[in-house]
């Protein structure tokens, strides 16, 4: 069902899933159907020494449920608001991006390590999610691409982009559990985005997040809900713990929701480590019964990258 739909994609080359390789010893046919995630709604932290101990605790907690994967929130090492983004940028390989590397390779689990603020040579900063297998390796890196500018009347004003640049790739990466892709916060709003990463093969996105009290019990349960009944796939949106003291208040509710749009798993707003057990063969069996990819009027609109064009 998934080859003929992504047969259907008229007008697009793109591969089933181009980006990255299969880990280390791992054949595609060797894909597996059940996936244990665990999402740490974690409080920012910013202190290296103590994120280290935070982190190690909880791997720990996740060896010893048996998950398979640890997804951490958006910017759980810097705080969320426009000032501190330049203060704890660094470069990919710096400081809290090594401590994930070894952390993901000590006890050798998939660790979507949130996002952290990724400064480049040329002085650009983003909001860049990384992923790393359970070898260490970077297996993959996204930038947020929609940056997270509102201003609602009595409610949320942010503008990220007074400091950040905006990512331009969509990403989606090879794992035994089969494609995989990234997106981060405000990218959940874009149903482009999500189409193209369903039209890659992803059978699970993950979105590091952090909702607001304005915009979270609006519209953030409506979004990964949406995102997944309109795709078929697994949205897993991992945010931080609610601080009522920080300048931007997390909204928390880290959600699991699977491709017939249902909620498996949803945190409450405090810190809290959420395990929930992903059967991916729900894909095809949704995909099967309701095979709306099948009815797609490509000969009237087509979702396409720019290097498609
Ligand atoms: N950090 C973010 O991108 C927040 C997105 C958000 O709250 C929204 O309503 O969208």
């Amino acid at each position: 069902m998934t080859e003929e739909w992504l047969r259907n994609r008229r007008g697009t080359d793109m591969q089933a899933c181009p980006l990255g390789s299969l880990p280390a010893g791992i054949k595609e046919e060797a894909r597996m159907d059940r996936l244990r995630i665990a999402q740490a709604q974690m409080p920012v932290i910013t202190d290296r020494d103590t994120l280290a101990d935070y982190l190690k605790k909880t791997m720990e907690t996740c060896t010893e449920k048996n998950a398979e994967l640890l997804a951490l929130p958006e910017m759980f090492c810097c705080p969320y608001d426009i000032k501190s983004f330049p203060v704890f940028a660094e470069p990919e390989g710096g400081s809290v991006w090594q401590l994930c590397s070894d952390l993901a390779r000590s006890f050798h689990i998939w660790l979507s390590a949130g996002t952290i603020p990724e400064r480049t040579a040329d002085g650009r900063i983003y909001n860049t999610a990384y992923v790393f297998s359970p070898d260490g390796r970077q297996a993959a890196k996204h930038r947020k691409m929609h940056l997270f500018d509102i201003g609602v009347k009595g409610g949320q004003h942010f503008r990220e982009s007074d400091i950040l640049s905006a990512g331009d790739s969509v990403t989606v990466f090879s794992t035994e559990f089969g494609p995989v892709g990234l997106a981060v916060c405000f990218d959940i709003r874009f149903p482009e985005l999500f189409r193209l990463m369903a039209l890659k093969g992803a059978r699970i996105v993950l979105v590091p997040a952090a909702f607001n009290l304005t915009t979270g019990p609006m519209h953030w349960e409506l979004l990964f809900r949406s995102q997944a009944v309109n795709n078929q796939l697994f949205v897993v949106g991992t945010s931080s713990a609610r601080d009522e003291s920080a300048s931007y208040v997390s909204w928390g509710h880290s959600i699991a929701a699977d491709p017939w749009g249902r909620i498996l798993s949803q945190a409450d707003a405090g810190e809290e480590l959420v395990f929930t057990e992903l059967d991916l063969t729900e894909v095809e069996k949704v995909r099967e019964q309701i095979p709306v990819m099948n009815s797609l009027r490509t000969d009237v609109y087509q979702v396409r990258e720019e290097s498609d064009l």
